[in-house]
């Protein structure tokens, strides 16, 4: 039996979804917005349904997570209104209350933000999400809200929540190796319990932390006392939560495959707006991007990113930043040597298993790939064309956008997917290139 890939897909035999990524004939020269951030609107979303009067998000994201956010914040008694060809969101909370139905679709940040928010609400909330989101671990968070007082019936999804609409608070302890958002699902909440909330976390370390940073950022902005001084424990002070009037930085991980297209294409391409002090673990981009060879300049027009065509060969620790892996796993299919991706064991429980998922496809188009324990070693072969499966994973989508930069006939299965937290990607894809 042959060991040679399928043949590779032509235009004309794409199937519905699927979507042809396109080569760059030429290096790309472009200016590319990006769309609001997804951790910072699902998280403002929440601060605002919990405040204490109305909010006013501007230029929030639009995308399914968000979208689910909004709706499961509704189906609890929040009200929220778009305004202004939908770059203005209205939140006005009001008490939560059950009985509802959450469809978690397969974000993390619904599923773990939003258990620890129907504890103060009224009623039964059942939760349910996307098949694969059943996956995703959730057993910290329902446990941390079972030992607070709070009936939970059930390990991950699908589960049901009971409360009296009170929760006492208190101190947990938990064990957050798998996912940030345990701990910063636990905070948000926990300035409206009654005694706060402690969260000690036990265990390998905890990846994502600027995640968490985030969230104590937005919690102390809102006005709520948070000591985080402590490595693995942090402490939410009960208090009101003051409304929000905010507007959202743009996605810096969305934006990391759009500056890549720099350092392939050995073009230039700025993303206006990007914050110089920031929470997001997307800012890692910058020093990445860096390392792989490329002329990164952050001024007043925003991030610029110069490449050469050249990419260098990278051994990297992304456990801060584990959500740009896919891309970054692209990027080094390219590069002059071996790379080595560390520190991401925990993204197996992302949206799909990714060091499965990317060492599966990075190898069906010619790479050499070896999945380690905690990551992903990557050896540049000449690459060629194939259907580039995605697994129900936006990021997927985006590393194969980045791949088909330099590879003919390359075929994103399924691109529609991207959709959960950029809707429009491919048309600001080919709009960049100039497709
Ligand atoms: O809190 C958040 O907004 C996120 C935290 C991180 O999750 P993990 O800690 O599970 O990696 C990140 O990967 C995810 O994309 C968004
Ligand atoms: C891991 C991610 O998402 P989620 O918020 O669903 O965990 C991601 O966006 O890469």
């Amino acid at each position: 039996m042959s060991s040679e890939p399928p043949h590779p897909t032509h235009t004309a035999t794409l199937a519905t979804g699927d979507w042809l990524a396109p080569v760059a004939g030429h290096p790309v020269h472009a200016v590319v917005p990006v769309p609001g951030s997804k951790s910072l609107t699902n998280r403002f979303l929440v601060l605002a349904a919990l405040a204490q009067g109305s909010s006013r998000l501007s230029r929030p994201l639009r995308s399914r997570d968000s979208t689910l956010m909004c709706e499961a914040l509704q189906a609890l008694g929040t009200g929220i209104e778009s305004r202004s060809d939908d770059t203005e969101w209205l939140i006005e909370p009001q008490p939560l209350h059950g009985p509802a139905a959450i469809d978690c679709g397969l974000a993390g940040t619904v599923m773990r933000f939003l258990p620890p928010v129907a504890a103060l609400a009224d009623g039964t909330i059942r939760f349910d999400g996307d098949e694969a989101a059943r996956r995703r671990p959730l057993g910290p968070v329902l446990e941390a809200l079972s030992s607070l007082g709070v009936s939970v019936r059930g390990t991950g999804l699908p589960f049901e929540l009971t409360s009296s609409g009170r929760v006492s608070g208190g101190t947990v302890h938990i064990d957050a190796s798998g996912s940030s958002q345990f701990v910063s699902a636990l905070l948000l909440a926990g300035a409206r319990y009654d005694d706060g909330i402690t969260v000690v976390h036990e265990g390998k370390p905890v990846p994502s932390l600027p995640h968490i940073a985030m969230t104590v950022e937005v919690l102390r902005d809102a006005g709520v006392l948070v000591d985080d001084s402590e490595a693995n424990r942090w402490r939410v002070e009960p208090s009101q939560i003051h409304a929000l009037d905010v507007e959202v930085e743009p996605d810096l991980s969305n934006a990391f495959p759009f500056l890549a297209a720099a350092l392939l294409t050995g073009g230039e391409v700025t993303v206006p707006g990007w914050p110089h002090f920031t929470t997001q673990a997307g800012d890692h981009a910058r020093d990445i991007l860096q390392q792989f060879g490329a002329d990164v300049a952050l001024g007043r027009d925003g991030l610029t990113v110069r490449g050469t065509g050249r990419v260098e060969a990278i051994d990297i620790d992304l456990h801060e930043a584990s959500e740009l892996s896919p891309v970054v796993a692209a990027i080094a299919a390219f590069a002059d040597g071996p790379s080595h991706l560390r520190g991401i064991g925990h993204i197996r429980f992302h949206e799909t298993d990714r060091l499965a998922a990317l060492a599966t496809e990075l190898t069906a188009l010619g790479t050499e790939v070896a999945e380690t324990e905690d990551g992903l070693a990557i050896r540049p072969k000449p690459l060629h064309g194939n259907v580039f499966q995605t697994y129900g994973d936006h990021r997927m989508v985006m590393a194969g956008a980045v791949l088909g930069l330099r590879v003919p006939d390359l075929v994103v299965h399924d691109a529609g997917t991207v959709a959960k937290t950029m809707p429009d990607f491919t048309a600001r894809w080919a709009h960049m290139i100039g497709d």
